[in-house]
């Protein structure tokens, strides 16, 4: 059973503690901003508040005090990088999802995984991909009784999809009835074969050329408006690994592959940077991405660590008791890290 959080005091101030004294959860301080840059020494606190430590006190009242199972950071980065994490399914909104399940099924080549109907909640999920959950990044549409339709936005990009042939997928899409919107061809300023198509609801799918791809549902494209910053929360909050940056002066965007393996075995995060671009408009239709981890209580420790936002503290889903924390990006793209072991137990 895991021990609750200990409880910091907004008075608390900085004192030097002894090693020895240092109890098994630790507080760390981190401050609030996201993408902080990482202090190789914490600041412990104690409870005691003194005359003469105002200024003191004001610099841990504008910080997140961090009530945490690590010593340090450093040592909170390494759990997160050696933490049993894989992309789980990118959550979105759609306005008929039996539309949308006939669409993915028959134009995209999907499987529907499963289906589920929550109507005290008034709302239904369907699991669709190219392989069981277990194993496979998959899509989880959400219908929300009563809408028919949301707003997209400009921030989302695309989902992507990798195929052994491009103009036979695309083809057949087209033969399905499928809104093909940039036909198959060389990418602008590179060599992949993409071509991009349309859904029901107007999310963008990219068909990429990759023979032989375990993973055929390969990215979650999202725009960024500072790449770095973007690149520095991923890795530090998330535990991902850059993969691939590459630079496109000629049509001035730059992209980065954030994951947490190989990009042609796994489904990766791109963000992309649009040179003097940094806002977005998110919409009210693209969801998050969900990410499995061994302990969602490190987790959320990790992400305040490093300065990032989490939105939803961990703890069991009321009803399904799954495991989770939510947190937001930079940007405010949401991340949801779910147990493994709880995910495991949901597809039983
Ligand atoms: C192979 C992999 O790197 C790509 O497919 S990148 C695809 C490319 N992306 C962009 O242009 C991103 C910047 C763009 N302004 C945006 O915000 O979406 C793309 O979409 N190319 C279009 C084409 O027709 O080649």
């Amino acid at each position: 059973m895991r021990a609750l959080p200990m409880a910091v005091s907004r008075g608390a101030v900085a004192c030097a503690t002894p090693a020895a004294a240092v109890p098994r959860r630790s507080l760390l301080l981190s401050t609030a901003a996201a993408g902080a840059a990482l202090q190789s020494e914490p600041i412990r606190l104690c409870s005691r508040s003194t005359s003469g430590t105002a200024k003191l006190r004001a610099s841990a009242d504008a910080a997140q005090a961090v009530a945490t199972a690590f010593t340090s950071k450093e040592e909170a980065f390494t759990w997160a990088r050696g933490d049993n994490r894989r992309l789980l399914h990118v959550v979105y909104r759609v306005g008929d999802i039996d539309k949308t399940i006939k669409f993915y099924t028959e134009c995209l080549g999907m499987k529907l995984l499963r289906k589920r109907d929550i109507p005290e909640e008034k709302y239904t999920n369907a699991f669709l991909g190219y392989g069981p959950e277990d194993a496979n990044f998959v899509v989880e549409l959400t219908y929300n009784y009563g809408v028919d339709k949301y707003d997209i936005g400009s921030g989302f990009g695309h989902f992507g999809i990798a195929t052994d042939d491009v103009a036979k997928t695309v083809e057949i899409i087209r033969a399905k009835g499928g809104k093909v919107t940039r036909e198959p061809g060389p990418v602008k300023g590179g060599k992949t074969v993409i071509a991009f198509i349309e859904d029901p609801d107007g999310y963008k799918f990219e068909i990429l050329e990759r023979p032989g791809t375990p993973e055929p549902l390969c990215q979650v494209m999202l725009r960024v408006g500072d790449l770095d910053r973007a690149i520095s929360f991923y890795e530090k909050s998330c535990g991902m690994e850059l993969l691939r940056k590459r630079d496109n002066p000629e049509y001035k965007y730059t992209v980065a592959m954030m994951g947490y393996g190989p990009e042609d075995k796994n489904a990766v995060l791109e963000l992309t940077y649009n040179y003097g671009v940094t806002e977005y408009d998110k919409g009210n239709a693209y969801g998050q991405i969900a990410i499995g981890t061994d302990d969602v209580y490190k987790t959320a420790d990790v992400v305040k660590l490093s300065g990032g936002q989490v939105v939803r503290e961990p703890g069991p889903l009321p009803g399904i008791g799954t495991k989770i924390t939510a947190i937001l990006d930079p940007d405010g793209w949401k991340s949801v890290f779910v147990d493994n072991i709880d995910f495991a137990k949901e597809l039983e």
